[in-house]
């Protein structure tokens, strides 16, 4: 039985926009107010699926969310109809109402963390999605991207899904963006390794000064213990503080891991040597290769520019391990001349692949940001809703439904426009009935 490693990308959403939401984000904060493509950011993510389908990987969809969001704006206060609700908003509470239209659901990294079938404890795939407390207009995403796994990994027997932890900074929980899986093979029990900002329940330890650490270590712990891991397959690791006050605001933009690979630079942890002994005793004999990129080759800031961890790394159908890389490392003469190093190395790592995501990356959005890994069993897959798994038929409707729908222009003064919220809901109905989702989005619930 062949147990493989999915990608599911999250579909850009019609409200795409740069608003300078996320401090400690730097791009999201240089590209405040810029305006946006959205017709444009949703096919370069479609663009990449296809191209990974196309190399023989298991490629899979998460539909965006409802925005603006309506609902929460009437939670705060705001009265009327919907139009009135978004002029009002957009007049009185401009920032909130910006952070009520992100499309930042599009971050599928985000969206939960996985644990497959071999690791859990009741030999089933496990999924909680993140409460993404630190930032509010993430906050507003857990239970609607709760409904959509549901959606998609429908039958029981295969999959469970729990509750986001506690909405509350001590249990800030980002997902799969802190959390990567060794193992030798896809089935095989891997080694889970959790990368935490700070511990929230002990103020004594040691914790970024300027930046906020989005992942707590007792979240971390709370989705192993709802995952059923064993102990001693899991490892826990705190982030460099300092690195996160330049900008490193998950552990994905500063390592990436696979099979028996952990790709990082060598500030990511804050302590290196431990990290790398737990992972070594968790992962036993096996022959493990930590590719660890020196400052004095690649600063900090060079890392965070390029988002040179922030790439994908997979294993094709052939067994190559190659790298998923976002086009400003190719533009990037000493990145790319790193990337060139790494290949010929004596590693695992055979191949770099380019893709514009630009538009993503804009808002501080690479590659790895654009998915979540789902490991598989054959008849796992099998029971994955079909319509989400990215083939030529799929790509062709998608694209048609992208540019059907979607604007080619959109600024901050667009998002309060009562057609975009029509404009957006009508794609979301349509978007429900090509992937079968059901009633996922709350206008289709009243
Ligand atoms: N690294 C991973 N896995 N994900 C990237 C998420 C980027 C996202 N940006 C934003 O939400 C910016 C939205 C804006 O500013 O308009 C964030 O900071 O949460």
């Amino acid at each position: 039985m062949k147990t493989l490693e999915a990608n599911f990308d999250g579909l850009v959403g019609p409200t795409h926009n740069y608003a300078g939401l996320s401090f400690g984000n730097v791009a999201s904060k240089s590209n405040a107010k810029a305006i946006s493509n959205p017709k444009q950011a949703a096919l370069q993510g479609l663009q990449k699926m296809k191209a990974l389908a196309d190399l023989g990987m298991c490629q899979g969809v998460l539909a965006p969310q409802e925005r603006p969001d309506v609902y929460t704006l009437r939670r705060l206060g705001f009265t009327g109809n919907d139009a009135e609700v978004l002029t009002k908003a957009a007049q009185h509470a401009p920032a909130i109402f910006l952070a009520c239209c992100s499309a930042s659901s599009m971050w599928t990294a985000n969206a939960a963390t996985v644990s497959p079938s071999a690791d859990c404890s009741n030999k089933k795939v496990n999924f909680t999605p993140a409460n993404l407390t630190n930032k509010f207009h993430r906050s507003i995403e857990p239970a609607v991207t709760g409904g959509i796994l549901r959606a998609i990994f429908t039958d029981d027997a295969h999959f469970t899904h729990h509750q986001h932890l506690p909405v509350n900074d001590h249990f800030g929980d980002e997902g799969a963006a802190n959390h990567t899986r060794f193992c030798s093979d896809y089935g095989d029990k891997g080694v889970e390794f959790f990368v935490y900002g700070k511990h929230a329940f002990d103020d004594s330890q040691v914790a970024p000064k300027c930046f906020p650490a989005r992942q707590t270590l007792e979240a971390s712990k709370a989705v192993a213990r709802l995952h059923g891991l064993d102990k001693k397959h899991t490892v826990y690791a705190q982030q460099n503080p300092d690195i996160i006050d330049q900008g490193v605001f998950h552990n994905d933009v500063i390592a990436v891991g696979n099979k028996n690979v952990l790709f990082y630079h060598e500030q990511a942890f804050l302590n290196t040597a431990q990290v790398k002994r737990h992972i070594s005793v968790a992962y036993g004999n096996g022959d493990f290769h930590f590719i660890e990129v020196p400052t004095e080759q690649v600063s900090v800031e060079s890392a965070v520019k390029s988002y040179l961890f922030n790439t994908q790394l997979i294993n094709l159908p052939s067994g190559d391990m190659v790298i998923i890389a976002p086009m400003e490392c190719q533009n990037n003469s000493a990145i790319n001349d790193y990337l060139t190093r790494v290949i010929a190395a004596n590693n695992p790592i055979s191949k770099v692949h380019f893709f514009d995501v630009k538009q993503s990356m804009q808002n501080g959005g690479g590659p790895a940001c654009l998915r979540l890994r789902v490991v598989l069993t054959d008849a796992q897959r099998q029971a994955v809703n079909q319509h989400a798994l990215m083939n030529d038929s799929l790509y062709t409707k998608l694209t048609q439904w992208v540019n059907k729908h979607y604007r080619d222009v959109l600024s901050a003064n667009d998002l309060a426009d009562p057609q975009l919220l029509i404009e957006s809901r009508t794609a979301l109905d349509d978007l429900t009935q090509i992937m079968q989702l059901g009633s996922v989005y709350p206008f289709q619930q009243i």
